[in-house]
């Protein structure tokens, strides 16, 4: 069971790097390059300090050979753990400049090329070697699940070339390794959930084939898992702005994507425990999104005209908990979108889909992220997802009629499919979804504003929306 802290022999071959290995040069050289990663949390904000927490030499560098090194690191300003995996080599060659961090200037690597070993196949095939052999290796530890299937033989690991908040390989087709970026002590819920769902037989999850983590004197981190790769699948987004571009139906899959996500639900329900949401709980609850609320506003200023107005949605759901109405928790995605649904074919089974992802919001928490929570969560975050892909769609603006409709029938097909497979009809909690729609709006609204500024419009149309009295509830 991946929960860390299993004794297991050192493989042979193991090195611990003293800590004046990495110099401060190198420390330096890394403080430079971490902001401008698109995974990197603390955008924004200036590094007071960055700190080594740990380092494992995974493959000494002896000069004619690439070196790979395993660093975490705690960046101040506020005190967060990143993964970094770095490659050293005397010179780089053409194709792998692009991976360039810096050279050092002092230290037992000054001079040398460090950069991004992830970029490197010769590097990231020694993780998956890893992988293949249980055991540790300095701070870090490799274990495997039963259904450990080794990929097939010198299979040519390629970096995905995406968005992302972590970092993935993908080998030969065939499998694919997630590193997160930062971490925190504790089981990673991508790791937790997809195991446990794996476990009942669920084929709506990839299910983990090894993972690796860092020893407890540095705090059992979940670094890294390796799934099946599931090649010749599209992802939701992709195949709702395809039927978008085509004028196609897409609520046939928007139902099929509600039984899949109550599938996922009653199997978390059964794997995991769960429990009530008690009235001060709620309360606390709508608190959160009301600071949430007003910290995305002092970073947004395009948020404040609707401040009041979105409050009034969270003391609804106060009010909920104030008369002391209990709600059913349980563990949830936490971060559910279109993009974390993958469909074979066209999408319109139920069993053609497999949700990845479940590690939840990377900003919040772990503690927060692994807590029993509403299932209107996940909901209202799919919902949130029609809605933006209803704005691309051709000649859909945010707000025309044609982007509202073709929202509304897909939300509507979603929760549909979703009562259809649970008996649950998730528009039944009407205040409870759209505080969460809410939420999830404000948060999409400072996401964008970090990320990719050219999108705050879709988030802002929906919180207008959300504002007006008159809005309709949430699907
Ligand atoms: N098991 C898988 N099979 C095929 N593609 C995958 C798989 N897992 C992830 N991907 C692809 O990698 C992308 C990023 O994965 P994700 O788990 O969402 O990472 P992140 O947390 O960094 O956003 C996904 O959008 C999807 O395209
Ligand atoms: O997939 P991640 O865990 O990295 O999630 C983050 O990035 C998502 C964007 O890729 C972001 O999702 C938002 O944009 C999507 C379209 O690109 C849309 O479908 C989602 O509904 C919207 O929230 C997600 O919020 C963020 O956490």
């Amino acid at each position: 069971m991946p929960q860390g802290g299993q004794a297991q022999p050192p493989l042979p071959g193991t090195q611990l790097v003293e800590r004046h290995t990495v110099s401060d040069s190198c420390l330096d050289v890394i403080r430079s390059w971490l902001p401008r990663r698109r995974w990197y949390a603390g955008k924004g904000r200036p590094i007071e300090a960055l700190t080594l927490v740990a380092a494992t030499e995974v493959l000494p560098y002896r000069g004619s050979a690439p070196g790979l090194l395993h660093l975490l690191v705690d960046v101040r300003p506020p005190g967060d753990c990143y993964q970094l995996l770095l490659g050293i080599r005397e010179a780089l060659p053409p194709e792998l400049a692009p991976a360039l961090i810096g050279r050092p200037t002092t230290g037992p690597l000054r001079g040398t090329a460090v950069y991004e070993a992830l970029q490197d196949p010769r590097l990231t095939s020694l993780l998956l070697e890893r992988l293949a052999t249980p055991g540790s290796l300095g701070r870090l530890r490799f274990s495997q699940t039963e259904r450990w299937a080794a990929p097939p033989a010198r299979p040519t690991p390629r970096p995905l070339d995406a968005e992302q908040s972590n970092s993935s390989v993908i080998y030969g087709n065939a499998a694919i390794l997630k590193l997160f970026r930062r971490v925190e002590p504790g089981i990673n819920p991508d790791l937790e959930l997809t195991y446990a769902l794996a476990r009942q037989g669920s084929p709506h999850v990839p299910a983990p084939l090894a993972w690796f983590e860092s020893t407890a004197d540095v705090g059992d981190r979940t670094l890294g898992i390796l799934q099946p790769y599931l090649a010749g699948t599209l992802d939701g987004w992709q195949l709702a702005l395809r039927a978008l571009a085509r004028g196609a139906d897409f609520t046939a899959a928007a139902h099929a994507l509600g039984r899949t996500t109550a599938r996922v639900h009653t199997g978390l329900a059964e794997a995991l425990p769960t429990g009530t949401l008690t009235g001060p709980e709620l309360m606390r609850t709508a608190e959160g999104m009301a600071g949430r609320l007003e910290a995305a506003g002092a970073a947004v200023p395009a948020l404040r005209p609707y401040r009041a107005a979105l409050l009034e949605t969270f003391r609804a759901l106060a009010a909920l908990g104030a008369r002391g109405r209990g709600l059913r928790a349980q563990r949830v995605h936490g971060d559910l979108h279109l993009g974390q649904a993958l469909a074979r074919g066209g999408g319109t089974g139920a069993e053609d889909w497999t949700l990845i992802d479940f590690e939840g919001e990377p900003a919040r928490p772990l503690s927060e992220r692994r807590a029993p929570q509403p299932v209107e969560r996940d909901i209202a975050g799919m919902l949130r997802s029609f809605d933006y892909a209803a704005c691309q769609g051709p000649a859909a603006g945010a707000e025309s009629a044609r982007a509202r409709a073709w929202a509304a029938a897909n939300r509507a097909a979603y929760c549909a499919g979703y009562a259809e497979a649970c008996g649950r009809d998730p528009r039944e909690e009407a205040v409870l979804l759209r505080a969460y729609e809410t939420d999830k709006a404000v948060y999409e609204v400072l996401y964008e504003a970090r990320n990719r500024p050219a999108w705050l419009g879709i988030p802002l149309s929906a919180v207008r929306r959300l504002a007006a009295p008159s809005s309709a509830p949430s699907a």
